[in-house]
């Protein structure tokens, strides 16, 4: 019989000995942080991020990074993804500073905005970079947020597919279900965000909680590997007597599985169970029956189990599983209630059974497929449950061949490993584990972090901070030679034009008054001009600056034709005879001079 040395296992691995650090970033993740953070449930560094001080400022963790300070002085990404990307560039430092030195490192973010679905990519690059495991748990939009935050969403998600080792992806749409419809959208959002806390709170248990039956991230990213897929999550706990189908029955109750129907559809589903010093192997066997009367036969079950003395007398039972979008909408819309469903009579097989079974690697019979538990063990006479914990009966009745290497994977953990390199982080991985051969080679992503981060900013800054090109620059532009064409003396030559942008005019100034105009001229003006014509209607009007109404030319101006005295400086053209276009204009003189000197016929 292989012993069962628990105090060896307590030493190479104690609960929280894989260091974790959970990064909110954007508003989304900076609420779903909050909500972990006033629940202090969950043992790791707690970091919001955002380009938001405001926000930012209001936040609950106990650490805080400011993206791109200099570079967004402090206002929000404004939607825009690009923003939110440059932003994390600029302070790669202290993200990295943040990170560093963590085993795991989950993101945590809403995509569709503009820092959340910038930054993250980033902040996953540089988590990476230091060693780290990451994982990235996302919302996607609602979809009464429109297009273009769903494709924002997918690009981003696009580009955290390269750079994380897991996705967690929830629909917001879905969450909103969890809400009655007049319960308001701040329910819906605080909803959604305990369920999201509640999953990174899972998921960091499992990886971190030495486990009697050890789930690693092979198993996590097995649950999870589905194209496009979204998370089906599900977390029940129970205490008193029937603790263990109770926490089943509440896991199933989750939304985000449907009520257990969409365990109809899925292909791989991890259930981990863990409990108290009094955890027994009945109860474990029994909440594993009651689960396989919900998935199919062919599903393939990672299954863990972990007894952390903290969690006293209760039980908990955490089901994680993906769904492709498209199959997870129509399933959604097409399956029967749960209670509709007939009750399977097939018996799943029992961990009881196959307790001192010796052919522990033997295949399931090809006639009776089963739901595939890891470890998988053959069928062997039950013994009697007793009300010993589920320790003593596995130390007990466990055969003293190979099943125990399953049974006790977690004896892998202890292998010395150096903490910068997540193949050798201290988790049951390796670098085969990682590339093994069903996944596809991934090319390397392109790196966002090669520029130097000043010259990125400086960039930046300047594409940024440019000024728009105001929307009356050509009238004022126009405006120019209307006043000056009542100068009757030749003007002093003209200063070259400087590439100073006039002031823009304000909007009020068109409505409640007349803008500053021009000096007033000594002898006539536009008005005057037009005040002498018979002038049309539209020229009543009030002068209006920058209008085109001020640039335009009545039928008599028509007449007040432009036409240069023989003084008139023409520069390189000055002995030529001028080009003359239609209303006169000399095409041989520069725009800008010619602009400046209509001059009456
Ligand atoms: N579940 C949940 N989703 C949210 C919450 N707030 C926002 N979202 C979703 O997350 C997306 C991004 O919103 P934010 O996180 O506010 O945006 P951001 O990443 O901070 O980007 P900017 O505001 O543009 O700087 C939205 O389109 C919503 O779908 C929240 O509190 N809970």
């Amino acid at each position: 019989m292989v012993e069962y040395d628990r105090k060896a296992l307590k030493e190479t691995i104690e609960p929280g000995s894989l260091k974790t650090c959970i990064v909110g970033v954007g508003g989304a993740g900076g609420n779903v942080l909050d909500r972990i953070t006033l629940d202090r449930t969950v043992e790791a560094k707690l970091v919001t991020v955002h380009t938001d001080i405001r926000v930012l400022s209001h936040s609950m963790s106990p650490h805080k990074v400011q993206l791109g300070v200099e570079l967004m002085r402090g206002i929000g990404a404004g939607g825009d993804p690009e923003l939110g990307r440059e932003a994390a560039v600029f302070s790669r430092e202290q993200i990295r500073e943040a990170v560093d030195g963590h085993d795991i490192v989950f993101i945590c973010t809403g995509l569709g905005g503009g820092t959340g679905s910038g930054a993250a990519p980033v902040i996953a690059e540089i988590a990476k970079g230091t060693g780290a495991l990451v994982f990235l748990t996302a919302t996607m939009p609602f979809s009464f947020e429109g297009k273009r935050r769903l494709k924002q969403a997918e690009e981003s998600l696009d580009q955290l597919q390269k750079r994380a080792d897991a996705l967690i992806l929830f629909e917001n749409n879905r969450m909103g279900e969890l809400t009655l419809p007049k319960d308001g959208i701040q329910k819906a959002f605080t909803q959604a965000d305990q369920l999201i806390a509640q999953s990174l709170r899972a998921v960091s248990t499992i990886l971190s909680t030495p486990g009697l039956v050890k789930l690693g991230l092979d198993d996590l990213t097995a649950a999870l590997n589905t194209s496009n897929g979204r998370c089906l999550f599900g977390f029940g706990e129970a205490r008193g007597q029937n603790r263990g189908s109770e926490a089943v029955k509440r896991a199933l109750k989750s939304p985000l599985i449907d009520q257990g129907r969409l365990l109809h559809q899925t292909k791989t589903l991890l259930v981990h169970i863990a409990g108290g010093e009094s955890l027994t192997l009945l109860e474990v066997d029994a909440i594993m029956k009651l689960l396989g009367k919900n998935v199919p036969d062919q599903t393939h079950i990672l299954f863990g189990v972990a007894v952390d003395a903290k969690l006293g007398d209760s039980v908990c039972v955490t089901l994680l599983s993906s769904l492709g979008l498209a199959q997870l909408n129509t399933v959604a819309a097409a399956a029967p209630p749960v209670d509709m469903l007939p009750v399977k009579d097939r018996p799943m097989p029992s961990i009881m059974d196959n307790l001192g079974a010796p052919a522990a690697h033997a295949p399931a019979p090809a006639s009776a497929p089963s739901p595939t538990l890891i470890p998988a063990t053959a069928a062997a006479p039950a013994p009697r449950a007793s009300k010993s914990s589920l320790r003593a009966e596995l130390a007990k009745s466990a055969p003293a061949t190979e099943p125990m290497d399953l049974l006790f994977r977690s004896e892998e953990i202890a292998a010395p490993a150096a903490p910068t390199s997540i193949t050798s982080a201290p988790l049951p991985l390796s670098v085969e584990e990682v590339s093994a051969p069903e996944f596809e080679p991934e090319p390397e992503p392109e790196s966002f972090l090669e520029e130097e981060p000043q010259a990125e900013a400086e960039a930046v800054a300047e594409a940024t901070f440019e000024e728009e090109p105001s929307p009356f620059a050509d009238e004022i532009i126009i405006e120019q030679p209307m006043a000056a064409a009542h100068i009757p003396e030749p003007e002093p030559e003209p200063e070259p034009v400087q590439p100073v942008r006039p002031p823009r005019p304000r909007i009020e100034d068109f409505i409640t008054q007349p803008a500053p105009r021009p000096a007033p001229l000594p002898t006539t003006s536009l008005a005057a001009v037009v005040g002498r014509a018979p002038a049309p209607a539209a020229e009543d009007a009030p002068y209006m600056p920058g209008s085109r109404l001020a640039s335009k030319v009545s039928e008599d101006d028509e007449q007040i034709a432009f036409r240069f005295g023989s003084e008139e400086d023409r520069g390189r053209f000055q002995k030529t005879e001028p080009v003359l276009a239609d209303g006169g204009e000399d095409l041989d003189v520069p725009t800008w001079m010619r602009l400046k000197r209509k001059l009456k016929r």
